[in-house]
C-alpha cells in the first residue's frame, strides 16, 4: 500500500504545490489525472521518494518513509517500488535483457534471468532481449520499462504517463498489462497521466 497526507513541495524557483491526499491499498489501482504542468511528475517523484516534501507524510506498507535515512530510502525504493518513468532511462550500452536485470542488481538481489525471460515472453518482447533498447519501438520500450519495474515483485508500482506516446491499441494494451501484472503480485498501482483515454479504465481517481 501507499498513501500520502498533506504533501507540500516547492522547487527552488519558487513554484509550489499542495497535493491531494491519496491512498492505494495492495492489489488496488489509482489514477491521478491532471493537465500538463499541474505537477503530476513532481507528485510521482515525491511518492517515489526521489524528491523530499517540505511537509507531509508518505506511508509505504504502513511504514512512515519520511523517517528513513538516505541509504534506507534507496533500499526501500529499489526493493519495494517499481517505477515506470515518463522517459525510460535505459542504459544504452546494455542489451534489453541486461537493462531488465539491472533492477535486481540495484536492489541488491540475485539476478533472476528466468523471471526476466518470463516477463519478456508475457509482455511480448522475448525476441528482442539481445537487442539494444534504441532498436525498439516506443511501445516495446514501454513494455521493457514495465518488465524492469516488476523484476523485484514490488509492493507499489508507480507509472508516469505510461501511455502518452502510444496509439490507442498500444495504450489499452499497456494499461491492461500494468493492471494484470500488478494484480498478479498484489501490488498497488498508481498511474499519473493527462491521458483522457484512461478516465474510464480506473475506478479510483484523483484530480490534480
Ligand atoms: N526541476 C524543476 N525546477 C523548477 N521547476 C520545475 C522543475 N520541474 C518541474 N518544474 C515546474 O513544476 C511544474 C510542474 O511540473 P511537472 O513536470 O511536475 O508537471 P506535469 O503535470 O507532470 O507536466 P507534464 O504533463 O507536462 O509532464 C511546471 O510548471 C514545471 O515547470
Amino acid at each position: 500500500m501507499i498513501s500520502s497526507n498533506n504533501l507540500r513541495f516547492a522547487y527552488p524557483s519558487g513554484k509550489s504545490f499542495t497535493f491531494p491526499d491519496i491512498h492505494c491499498d495492495d492489489s488496488e489501482t489509482l489514477l491521478i489525472l491532471g493537465q500538463s504542468g499541474r505537477g503530476k511528475t513532481t507528485f510521482l517523484h515525491l511518492l517515489a521518494l526521489l524528491l523530499k516534501p517540505e511537509s507531509g507524510r508518505i506511508l509505504v506498507q504502513n511504514q512512515d518513509v519520511m523517517r528513513l535515512s538516505a541509504s534506507e530510502t534507496v533500499r526501500m525504493r529499489a526493493r519495494n517500488m517499481g517505477i515506470i518513468y515518463q522517459k525510460p532511462h535505459f542504459v544504452g550500452a546494455l542489451s534489453v535483457l541486461d537493462n531488465i536485470l539491472l533492477a535486481n542488481y540495484l536492489a541488491g538481489a540475485q539476478q533472476d534471468m528466468q523471471k526476466a525471460v518470463q516477463l519478456a515472453t508475457h509482455l511480448g518482447f522475448a525476441d528482442h532481449l539481445s537487442k539494444k533498447t534504441t532498436q525498439l519501438s516506443q511501445g516495446e520500450q514501454q513494455r521493457v520499462s514495465i518488465a524492469r519495474a516488476l523484476m523485484n515483485n514490488p509492493n507499489v508500482i508507480l507509472a508516469d504517463e505510461p501511455t502518452s506516446n502510444l496509439d490507442d491499441a498500444n495504450c489499452y494494451r499497456v494499461i491492461e498489462l500494468l493492471r494484470e501484472q500488478s494484480a498478479a503480485i498484489g501490488a498497488s498501482l498508481v498511474v499519473v497521466t493527462h491521458d483522457q483515454r484512461l478516465k474510464d479504465e480506473f475506478l479510483n481517481q484523483v484530480l490534480l
